[in-house]
């Protein structure tokens, strides 16, 4: 469904992403995992049509996303990081002018962002400006607009920031309704044990280069090591970090003693 073909895009010379490609196909969820900095978000800017590539294309279905950059948008769901929200607007009216801005009829509009605010749990909360909803909240009417119009791929940004343990958990378990209902999803998130949970795939990202695309499982026993998070220090060359913690502190102490 979404193909990513040999994607690099550099800023002011310097290379944020180098020969990116991978799929995501209709049913799976596919993690894009990566350190900060290696260009993950360069790639969702992309994907999203916000960036243009230096070099290669974004397919959907088959098509460059930039012949016909409307209908893409039509069939794309996304939950960005940050909460870039009119905040003046309540709940409902936010989702009201998502559903608007997609042309969709104002019958359905209504009906299914009611709903959708009532089954993320903020139906009291859906006249009350979104400057007083918490961290969570805000997220949760971000994924209520991703959903409005029945989008075919869906971009979830570390859609968990801020979300308690219930709605984490209903999170997790939209994701795999999601799928089984056939709709491609990329998820980006520094969550490991939750991608490591609801994954099909992932790909792992580092200084921009693809080092690996495979499902969890098998990244953990090819490298013969027990979690995903395991395998992503190892792939990612990550620092010690209890070393580094133990350095911080010690920091910290100096002229204190
Ligand atoms: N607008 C910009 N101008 C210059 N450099 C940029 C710009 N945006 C990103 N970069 C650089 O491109 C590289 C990739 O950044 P990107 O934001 O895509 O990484 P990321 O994986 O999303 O990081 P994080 O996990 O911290 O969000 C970084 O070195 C970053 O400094």
């Amino acid at each position: 469904m979404l193909e990513l073909q040999n994607l690099s895009r550099s800023y002011r010379g310097i290379p944020a992403i180098k020969n990116v490609s991978f799929r995501v196909d209709a049913g799976e969820i596919v993690g894009y995992l990566g350190a900060n900095g290696s260009g993950k978000s360069t790639t969702v800017k992309i994907i999203t049509g916000l960036l243009h590539p230096n070099d290669g294309q974004v397919l959907f279905e088959g098509k460059s996303i930039r012949e016909d950059l409307v209908s893409f948008r039509a069939a794309l769901g996304y939950v960005p990081e940050e909460a870039y929200i009119y905040t003046y607007l309540s709940g409902l009216e936010y989702l009201q002018l998502t559903g608007r801005l997609r042309g969709m009829p104002e019958s359905l509009i209504r009906k299914k962002a009611t709903r959708l605010l009532e089954l993320l749990g903020l139906e009291s909360w859906r006249h009350s400006p979104i400057f007083l909803y918490s961290k969570g909240m805000k997220q949760r009417v971000l994924i209520a607009a991703a959903l409005m119009h029945d989008p075919r791929l869906l971009v979830f940004d570390e859609p968990l920031s801020g979300l308690d343990v219930v709605s984490s958990r209903l999170f997790k378990d939209l994701l795999q309704e999601l799928a089984e209902q056939g709709k491609a999803i990329l998820y980006i998130s520094h969550v490991l044990e939750v991608v490591e949970q609801v994954c099909n795939r992932v790909v792992v990202l580092s200084r921009g280069n693809v080092l690996a695309d495979a499902p969890p499982s098998e990244l953990t026993r090819l490298m013969k090591l027990t979690t995903l998070e395991g395998a992503f220090a190892q792939l990612v060359q990550q620092q010690d970090t209890r070393v580094v913690a133990h350095q911080l502190v010690e920091i910290m102490k100096v002229d204190h003693a």
